[in-house]
């Protein structure tokens, strides 16, 4: 974890938005050889990798599979019950406290990330993978009862992402490039900020990360949701 590394090779620590911080590099390369080897054990089922699809069946352009809670538009569930409804797998410690870390060093470049980053504790990680043609529409993630930070951390090909603000998915919005090992938190003012993956870029993987082709991304939350309560709200992500 390092957010001086992304500096030493010009890209310097971003705030995109009011509380949006995008950190270049923070990930090495062995630990994102690490979490990409964990995605792809992630990825085998039970509760394994799917196409989620819209309400209405309508496949989106990705493919991903869930950690701690399964979610599927537009609600969260214990069980992956649009895979094989077999238990959703459980979110790893190692996982929430890289989290938890990145969301400290992203409040110390913008205190309006989180102001109590040490109590940040995630219980559901989503994580997509997506093919050379693969996409994600602008969305709100607002299944969660929480207004804790998203912490996203890419694997693989650089992104085109594209942040905009809470009041509607259009303009304005900033287009950023995520490059494999890149650390993006969004919370306070942004938490509700409209997001997508405009495009991948491919062939843009750092080589000793031993990925053919192809984006990974791994997205934490906390759901502030409990076994008895589950929400069913949403916007479309198509
Ligand atoms: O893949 C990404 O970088 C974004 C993922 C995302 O926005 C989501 O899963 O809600
Ligand atoms: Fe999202």
């Amino acid at each position: 974890m390092n957010v001086e590394e992304g500096a030493l090779f010009g890209r310097p620590p971003v705030v995109v938005a009011p509380g949006a911080v995008l950190v270049p590099g923070w990930l090495g390369p062995d630990a994102q050889r690490e979490l990409l080897e964990a995605c792809r054990g992630w990825a085998t089922g039970p509760a394994g990798l799917r196409r989620p699809r819209m309400p209405d069946g309508t496949p989106l352009h990705m493919r991903s599979v869930c950690l701690g809670w399964h979610w599927a538009p537009y609600r969260y569930s214990r069980t992956a019950d649009d895979v094989d409804g077999a238990p959703v797998k459980p979110l790893p410690d190692w996982l929430a406290e890289w989290a938890r870390t990145g969301v400290g060093d992203a409040a110390r470049l913008d205190a309006r990330v989180c102001r109590r980053w040490q109590q940040y504790a995630p219980d559901a990680a989503i994580i997509n993978f997506y093919d050379d043609d693969d996409r994600l529409g602008m969305h709100q993630d607002r299944e969660e009862d929480n207004a804790a930070p998203v912490v996203s951390l890419s694997l693989g090909d650089r992104c085109v992402f594209r942040f905009g603000h809470p009041g509607g998915r259009g303009r304005p919005w900033q287009d950023v490039v995520l490059h494999s090992g890149d650390l993006f938190v969004f919370g306070g003012p942004s938490r509700l900020a409209f997001h997508g993956v405009v495009r991948t870029i491919p062939g843009t993987a750092p080589p000793e990360l031993g990925i053919r082709r192809g984006r990974v991304s791994v997205t934490l939350r906390e759901t502030g949701l409990t076994d008895r309560a589950t929400r069913h709200v949403g916007t479309a992500r198509n």
